[in-house]
């Protein structure tokens, strides 16, 4: 089937392309890119106004599938994916049981092949039951698609155990991806250690916990020179420790959420609003600017949304009882595209470094790009498109997120995943063809 995309804004950092053109797509590739292309027979569509990027890729987001499916699962949280305009997500392996071995990895994604509305590339855990003590199964793991390892929701405590799956997974040219939080320093730690802590009565989550442990695996990653990737970063110390890493060479990356680059620990108030309780906790106004300049000055390497659904009877509980993490996937873009684009701390061409380009590139997938030849993952934008974050318009299974209310310019409206319209006009439309 062939597919014409007529007259949208063509945006790529990867091939230098900014031009208003048409996109001509056959068999799940683009097959030509120009000016008033014509085809016989097929589907044209007008895009005049609107902005087509390189598919957009969250790496990092919590399907709950299999085992924690009253909060989501692969259906309902890939369904709110392709409504935020991503073509493809990244599962974490905190799930029920475990995605410490390749029966799981195939179940995630067997059923993302049945049910799935983006494509989903599925991470497994470094250690067996997150527990951080015996190596998980990583080769037959990387053997059945894994494509990258992380203990995410919890940090390996033991440096040596740290070390071995650096080793391992180095061998197979796979990320370890580390969810830094050192438990001695952190315990019951519900928000930033400080101000906040003391201002709500609540027991303090200090920013060294985290730093700690980014400084500790930057030295294992210059040990073992596995790459090094470190989730949801949110200090200024930390995301320094990860500048000059980097400027040494090492093969180290980094991931920062939208809510610590728009939230800080100030807005958690008398409320106890328990959207507002995330890990790492929201941290200071310094910290929140200094993320930000990350995100320009090209030390941050990806957004990624950290999606983690919960039941709404789960977060109506005191702040101490309710859980950790907030939704994300279906407010990020048009929260980058409102405040970090639209106030000027990057340009459109960085956001899809940061959404698109980049996160394939740590999780070694195939580069997706609008020249010939590439498979036809695309996210339409449409820049002018002011709405207002509303729990009735999400697709996922869960609410738990502090932006509802919230005012913003741009979104996506269409997605096309391999050629095949995910979303179209703002409604999601269909799961991904095979
Ligand atoms: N981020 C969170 O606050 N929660 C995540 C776990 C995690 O990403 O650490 C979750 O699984 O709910
Ligand atoms: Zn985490
Ligand atoms: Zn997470």
């Amino acid at each position: 089937m062939a597919l014409m995309l007529k007259n949208a804004r063509l945006l790529d950092p990867q091939v230098g392309l900014d031009e208003v053109a048409d996109i001509l797509i056959r068999d799940g590739r683009i097959v030509e890119i120009g000016h008033d292309l014509e085809m016989p027979k097929g589907i044209e569509r007008d895009l005049s106004g609107k902005i087509i990027v390189p598919g957009l890729v969250d790496m990092h987001v919590h399907l709950r599938d299999p085992g924690f499916e009253y909060k989501g699962d692969i259906e309902s949280e890939t369904k709110a994916a392709a409504h935020g305009g991503f073509t493809a997500v990244c599962a974490m392996p905190n799930t029920n049981p475990v995605c410490d071995n390749a029966t799981i990895v195939e179940y995630v994604q067997r059923k993302a092949s049945e049910v799935g509305f983006c494509r989903v590339l599925v991470s497994g855990a470094l250690t067996q039951g997150l527990e951080g003590e015996v190596l998980s199964e990583m080769g037959d793991m990387v053997a059945h698609g894994a494509v990258a390892f992380t203990d995410d929701g919890r940090g390996v405590q033991d440096s040596g155990m740290m070390r071995r799956t650096m080793d391992y997974a180095k061998q197979f040219d796979r990320v370890v991806m580390c969810h830094c939080q050192d438990e001695g320093l952190v315990g019951a730690g519900q928000v930033n250690e400080g101000e906040c802590s003391t201002r709500l009565g609540l027991l303090g989550w200090p920013a060294e916990g985290e730093e700690l442990e980014i400084m500790r695996d930057i030295a294992l990653c210059r040990l073992t020179g596995c790459h090094f990737h470190a989730q949801h970063v949110t200090t200024a110390r930390g995301l320094e420790l990860i500048r000059a890493a980097k400027a040494e060479g090492l093969p180290v990356t980094c991931e920062v959420t939208p809510h610590h680059l728009l939230l800080d620990d100030s807005m958690i108030g008398e409320d106890y609003d328990t959207n507002y309780k995330v890990n790492p906790p929201l941290r200071t106004k310094a910290d929140v600017a200094a993320l930000r300049a990350g995100l320009a000055d090209g030390t941050v390497d990806a957004i990624v949304t950290d999606h983690a659904p919960h039941a709404t009877y789960e977060k109506d509980r005191e702040f101490e009882l309710a859980p950790f993490g907030m939704t994300g996937i279906e407010t990020s873009l048009g929260l980058m595209l409102t405040h970090m684009v639209g106030e000027g701390v990057i340009g459109l061409n960085r956001l899809v470094e940061l959404m698109a380009v980049n996160p394939r590139t740590i999780l070694r997938d195939e580069r997706v790009a609008i020249e010939p030849g590439s498979i036809a993952d695309l996210t339409v934008i449409d820049p002018d498109a002011e709405w207002t974050v509303a729990k009735d318009d999400f697709c996922s299974k869960a609410q738990n997120t502090p932006f509802v209310g919230w005012n913003l310019r741009g979104r996506a409206t269409d997605v096309f995943v391999g050629g095949y319209a995910t979303m179209e006009d703002g409604a999601v439309c269909s799961t991904v063809k095979k």
